[in-house]
């Protein structure tokens, strides 16, 4: 098989490789990208921007019902088929990755559509998807992995080979379904429900943790379970499932007996990382984790030539670290100054309504981490007040008392992944309490309850 010699190859084009690539072949490289699905990866086309746009849809429903007590009676017939035409007409052009390729092509990357596989050092391996011969390449400067995850499918009898949907299936809907069960209530699972739910869908959460979005504060958790009881969406937690069945719907039962049944399942349980099929293993790594330094180079390859960027480097699953993590392995294949990979305040937002935000680390964490600790909360003042329906929710600060910084903090309500900004600056800083105390807040803003937030610290 013929050997092409190029500066760098990509496998793998989520957002961070999708820019590595056309940032590395703006500034001169011969590079090389390669992705067996679309150029751009999960987000653009089956979860941040779609997901996003739905839930951008299902809050004017949720608006136009607080209308009512604010401005007037508004009246809104819910209809599928403005999000489902918006959802492939403006986001993502019908499913296609044209466009990205084009860019990247423009850029004078060349660009495959295939499995890319390792082959040893510095050699990968495109096995291209129109059935065409492989071609192997050999990369002088890097190899990057950006592969990305794939949902898990949980070992549950009688799961396997159902037509459940996982994110993919449930963004290129175009008829909902009566009722719906969503087995998992983290981000995805509770994005997802609030959005089929407020579009008139009969939602059963099935969660297997003791709350919606463990990853977060107890409270966020308590007050998302709050309005989705309010929206009249069923939430079982602690669940197991044992068995699931598919004839005209799908029967779910659990480990204490109950059934529970819906038109469709739509399965959100976690991620699997794509880090099976990528030949790891004729480089003598293992194919189930990979550990990387703060360059993004991968741990036990000598020489530095393997970078692994985006969810499956382990350090949360968002596009912005994916992004983040592009920007610094792009520095050190490129040989530019620059700080190195840090995580102390990686933030996040989930897009319910409230809305549920939250940068470095919760009070367990932090308490698990020997600091400290102290906490402060507040409601949302005068802006929640004169902001009405739909103001539900707090801020909460976390303190290393014994630097007198903040370690993490979490936003609930609305626009609270803009009130995010300024405590992702405080903790990504390390600004001392004293200088955010000393800080005027304008009134009567949302951010201003991190003032109170922090008076409460005292
Ligand atoms: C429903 C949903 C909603 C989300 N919403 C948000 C959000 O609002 N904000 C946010 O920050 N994050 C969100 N995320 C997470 C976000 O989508 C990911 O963190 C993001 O896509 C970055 O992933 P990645 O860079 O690791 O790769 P991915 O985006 O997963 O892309 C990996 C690419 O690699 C390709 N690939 C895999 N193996 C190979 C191989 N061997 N050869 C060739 N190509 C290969 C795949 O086809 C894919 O295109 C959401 C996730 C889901 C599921
Ligand atoms: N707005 C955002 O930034 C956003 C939105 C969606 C997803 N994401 C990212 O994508 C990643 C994946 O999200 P996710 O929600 O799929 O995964 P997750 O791992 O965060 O949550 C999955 C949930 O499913 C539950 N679960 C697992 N097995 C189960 C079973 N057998 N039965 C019932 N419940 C079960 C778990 O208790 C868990 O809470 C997240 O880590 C997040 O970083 C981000």
């Amino acid at each position: 098989m013929p050997e092409h010699e190029v500066d760098l190859v990509v496998v793998g084009t989520g957002p961070g490789g999708e820019s590595l690539a056309l940032e590395s072949a703006g500034a001169g490289l011969e590079v090389v990208a390669i992705d067996k699905h679309l150029v751009g990866g999960e987000c653009p086309y089956y979860a941040c921007i779609p997901t996003k746009m739905m839930l951008r849809a299902a809050d004017t429903l949720a608006e136009a019902q607080r209308a009512g007590r604010l401005a007037g009676e508004v009246s809104v017939t819910p209809a599928w088929a403005p999000v489902a035409r918006r959802l492939s007409e403006e986001a993502t052009d019908g499913w296609s990755d044209k466009a990205a390729v084009e860019r990247l092509e423009d850029a004078g990357a060349t660009v495959h559509h295939g499995v890319g596989r390792l082959d040893g050092e510095r050699r990968v391996t495109v096995t291209p998807t129109d059935g065409s011969g492989p071609i192997t390449y050999r990369a002088r400067r890097a190899v990057v992995l950006n592969p990305g995850t794939r949902p898990a499918e949980p070992p549950v009898e009688g799961l396997a080979g159902t037509p459940y949907w996982t994110n993919r299936e449930a963004v290129r809907a175009t008829e909902l379904p009566g009722s719906l069960i969503v087995l998992g209530g983290g981000p995805v699972g509770a994005e997802l429900t609030q959005a089929f739910a407020r579009f008139g869908v009969e939602v059963t959460v099935v969660q297997q943790a003791d709350r919606l979005l463990p990853h977060d504060e107890p409270e966020a958790s308590a007050l998302l379970a709050e309005v989705f009881a309010r929206e009249g969406v069923q939430v079982v937690t602690r669940a197991e499932v044992t068995r699931v069945e598919h004839d005209s719907g799908f029967t779910l039962t659990l480990a204490d007996g109950d059934r529970l049944h819906a038109d469709q399942l739509l399965v959100a349980a976690g991620r699997v990382p794509n880090l099976d099929d990528l030949g790891l293993d004729t480089i003598g790594l293992a194919a189930d984790r990979i550990f990387v330094d703060d360059r993004m180079r991968a741990a036990g390859v000598d020489g530095g030539w393997l970078y692994v960027i985006g969810d499956v480097a382990g350090h949360g699953a968002f596009t912005h670290l994916s992004m983040y993590q592009s920007a610094v392995a792009r520095r050190a294949i490129l040989g530019e100054d620059g700080p190195p990979a840090a995580y102390h305040a990686v933030p996040h937002t989930t897009f319910t309504d409230p809305e549920v935000a939250g940068v470095g680390l919760t009070e367990a964490a932090a308490r698990d981490a020997g600091l400290a600790v102290r906490t402060g909360s507040a409601d949302w003042g005068s802006r929640g007040f004169t902001h009405g329906p739909g103001a539900d929710g707090f801020v909460k600060v976390v303190a290393d008392a014994d630097r007198g910084v903040l370690v993490g903090a979490s936003a609930v309500g609305p626009y609270a992944g803009e009130v995010l900004a300024m405590l992702t600056l405080a903790v990504h800083a390390e600004l001392s309490l004293d200088t955010l105390r000393s800080m005027i807040y304008a009134y009567p803003t949302f951010h201003r309850a991190v003032a109170t937030a922090l008076a409460d610290l005292a």
